[in-house]
């Protein structure tokens, strides 16, 4: 088996993905959109993806692209994220880390460097090359990646304690699951008129399932026109399951419905 996932090595993703690996090859991306690829042109057997942070909310491009390529999840990973400052020494008037790592730091970075330039990266350990080659340069990432010239400045620096990212382990198409405890969809309607989310979400009121996010997302298409990202507490192995989900396919007629998958949760430690 080998694996993909965000790189440079030290990532969050990275870690996410060693904890599922065991010990196979894991090769990397510079981002989210290249790692679906890599997946659904069956270049790699498991990809990594950042999904939600319970600071900063959805991963955007992770979202838009499992809605634009076909491929599976098959597990959920939650782990928490614990940030650190690290830089060759004190002296930087430059940030630079993934927009999501940023985020999840306002207050700390409003409050200690108010004056620092912040840059938006490919990913965390991405930004800790950059402060390895300039002493101009800090980044925020794991601790773990202060090594050869860089030191931690200051740990735990995200805004809130309990900072935690949800990733998703994907697989090709074919390997989609229809075991576990959770499942994820995602719905166009191709259509817009008042009341029609309250209507998708009714198949599963109705059929006491438990939705765990609901997330909408611009189609590209036109102004006012959305893709949903539904999570539910279910396998689709289940009847009520599957009940909602042909309900939902004759309201999303003009549009389509794509199951990603039913999988559980792993929660991974540092
Ligand atoms: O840059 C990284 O280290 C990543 O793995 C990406 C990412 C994200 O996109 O949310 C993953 C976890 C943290 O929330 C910060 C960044």
């Amino acid at each position: 088996m080998t694996a993909v996932t965000l790189g440079p090595e030290g990532t969050y993703s990275h870690r996410a993905a060693t904890a599922i690996a065991d010990g196979d090859e894991i090769d990397f991306r510079q981002s989210v959109t290249a790692i679906v690829d890599a997946v659904a042109r069956g270049e790699h057997d498991r990809g990594v993806i950042p999904i939600e942070n319970s600071i900063e909310g959805s991963v955007t491009e992770s979202l838009d692209a499992l809605a634009e390529y076909d491929v599976a999840v098959v597990r959920e990973i939650v782990t928490p994220i614990r940030h650190a400052l690290l830089a060759q020494g004190p002296e930087f008037d430059t940030i630079a880390s993934h927009s999501q790592a940023l985020a999840q730091c306002r207050s700390y970075l409003d409050r200690e460097y108010p004056d620092a330039t912040l840059e938006a990266v490919a990913s965390t350990a991405q930004g800790v090359e950059f402060a390895r080659e300039d002493p101009s340069v800090a980044g925020i990432g794991h601790p773990d990646n202060a090594s050869n010239g860089i030191e931690v400045l200051a740990e735990d620096i995200q805004d809130q304690d309990s900072n935690a990212t949800r990733f998703f382990a994907l697989a090709p198409a074919e390997e989609r699951s229809k075991g576990g405890g959770k499942s994820t969809l995602v719905v166009y309607p191709n259509a817009n008129y008042p009341g029609l989310l309250l209507e998708l979400l009714e198949p599963f009121a109705d059929r006491d399932i438990n939705l765990t996010r609901v997330e909408s997302r611009p189609s590209g298409q036109r102004l006012g026109d959305y893709v949903f990202h539904i999570d539910i507490e279910a396998g689709l192995y289940e009847a009520r399951t599957k009940e909602a989900i042909e309900d939902l396919e004759k309201l999303a007629e003009k549009g389509w419905v794509r199951r990603l998958g039913s999988y559980d949760t792993e929660h991974v430690v540092g």
